[in-house]
This record gives C-alpha cells, sequence and structure tokens, in this order.
C-alpha cells in the first residue's frame, strides 16, 4: 500500500482528483478527503476536466461553470485547491497530459491519482495508459454500484481502498434538478445555490447519461 511508501526528504504528497464535476458533489468531496487522511496527502488538487472525451455522448455544462462550481464547493478547506490545467489546455482531455504538466509545474513532488471504481475499471481505454503509471502513484476508491478491482495494472501501480459509501451521482443529481427535486445535502449549500442562479441542468430534454 502506498501508505508505506517513504516519501523523500522535502518532498511534498499532492493529490489529483481528476472529473467532469457537472456538477461537483459530496461523493467526490469524501473521496478525496479520505484519501488525504489516509495517506498523509499535503493538498489535494481538484482539476476539473475540459473536454472529457469519453462523455462526448451527451451535454457537458461549461468548463467555466463546472470550474467555479469545484472553486465553490472546495474553498472552506485549506488542504483543497482547484487547477485550470486541462481547461486552459483546450481540447479533449487526457490524464497523461493532465499528469506531464503537474510534473512539470511539481517536480520535485509524489503525485496520487485518486479513481472512483467506475473510473479505474475504464483506465486501460484511457491514452498512453501504459505510461501514465510512471507519473503517479493511483489510488482506487470504493463506489457504490461498483466493483473496485485492480484492471491489471503494473504491480505497485495502484492502492485500493475502502471509503464511506455515498451513493451520489452527477447524473442523478443533473436528473434530480430536471425534475425538480431538491439536491440540498447531496452537493455543497453552495453549489445548490450556483446551479440555481445560472439556471443549470433545467431542461429535463437534454439526455442527462
Ligand atoms: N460517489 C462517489 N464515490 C466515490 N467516487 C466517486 C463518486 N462519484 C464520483 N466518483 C469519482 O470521482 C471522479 C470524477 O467523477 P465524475 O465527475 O465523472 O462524477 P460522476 O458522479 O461519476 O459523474 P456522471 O454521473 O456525470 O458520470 C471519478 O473518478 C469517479 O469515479
Ligand atoms: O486520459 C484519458 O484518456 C481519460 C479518459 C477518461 C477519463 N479520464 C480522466 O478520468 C477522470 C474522471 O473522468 P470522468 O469522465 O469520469 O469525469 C478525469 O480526470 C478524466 O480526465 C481520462
Amino acid at each position: 500500500m502506498a501508505e508505506h511508501i517513504v516519501p523523500g526528504p522535502g518532498r511534498r504528497r499532492l493529490g489529483v482528483m481528476g472529473g467532469t464535476f457537472d456538477p461537483i458533489h459530496h461523493g467526490h468531496l469524501v473521496a478525496a478527503s479520505e484519501v488525504a487522511a489516509r495517506f498523509d496527502l499535503d493538498e489535494v488538487i481538484f482539476v476539473p476536466t475540459g473536454q472529457p472525451w469519453q462523455k462526448s455522448h451527451r451535454q457537458v455544462s461549461s468548463a467555466e461553470d463546472r470550474y467555479l462550481m469545484t472553486v465553490i464547493a472546495t474553498a472552506s478547506n485549506p488542504q483543497f485547491s482547484v487547477s485550470r490545467l486541462d481547461i486552459d489546455r483546450g481540447g479533449k482531455t487526457y490524464t497523461i497530459d493532465t499528469l506531464r504538466d503537474l510534473r512539470a509545474e511539481h517536480p520535485d513532488d509524489d503525485l496520487f491519482f485518486i479513481t472512483g471504481a467506475d473510473a479505474l475499471g475504464q483506465i486501460l481505454t484511457w491514452r498512453d495508459a501504459d505510461e501514465l503509471f510512471s507519473l503517479a502513484h493511483f489510488i482506487g476508491v470504493t463506489r457504490p454500484g461498483h466493483h473496485l478491482a485492480d484492471p491489471g495494472l503494473p504491480d505497485g501501480g495502484v492502492s485500493l481502498i475502502e471509503v464511506p459509501a455515498l451513493a451520489i451521482s452527477s447524473t442523478d443529481c443533473r436528473a434530480r434538478v430536471a425534475h425538480g427535486d431538491p439536491v440540498w445535502y447531496l452537493v455543497p449549500d453552495g453549489v445548490v445555490r450556483y446551479i440555481t442562479k445560472r439556471r443549470l441542468y433545467r431542461d429535463a430534454s437534454v439526455p442527462n447519461s
């Protein structure tokens, strides 16, 4: 387990939580918080995707709306920050680019990329999957409704951990808003208010998943 990895002197341990965050919800925040505690991370950087190419079958909210919701959701936690890297690079988002850019920004630190069980199961379909594991240690976390397993990553490349189970998805949050149902306590209060202010997810005719 990476919990037992001994960090080099002066090296910071940076978690990276990539996601579309449309919208960000408490499942994302609990996963990041739990991994930060278990792996003794100094910081978790949330990285909203620019264009999530594996979600091209549905309409995704604008990058600015998703970025701002992520900032609102993480603002009160001094250990959490948000990076615009994937948004500002433009084009389709590939984690290989995210990690290369973060490595260049933090050459002396150790990176820990956090993924839910569903995303981890898809990882071998990601661009340059075989190179990913030289850039970061991967941490797969449990998610209700998904089986957490090592999808065949290189030895020592991934740790699997159990986190408090929150059966929340962005898909469900969007559907609830479209149907006029509340999302209070599924997403942070500021995010509920932002969704209302910007009238996001109102149109039930737009496919949600
Ligand atoms: N409830 C949850 N528990 C643990 N991990 C989660 C949870 N929700 C999302 N994740 C993880 O967070 C990352 C970003 O997820 P994403 O932004 O796609 O949210 P989502 O809820 O899966 O969205 P959607 O329903 O639109 O597919 C992924 O690695 C995903 O597996
Ligand atoms: O690199 C890829 O090809 C790739 C394909 C799909 C998803 N990802 C990354 O996985 C993270 C979660 O993605 P998503 O689509 O579940 O929100 C996010 O950081 C994405 O950029 C990365």
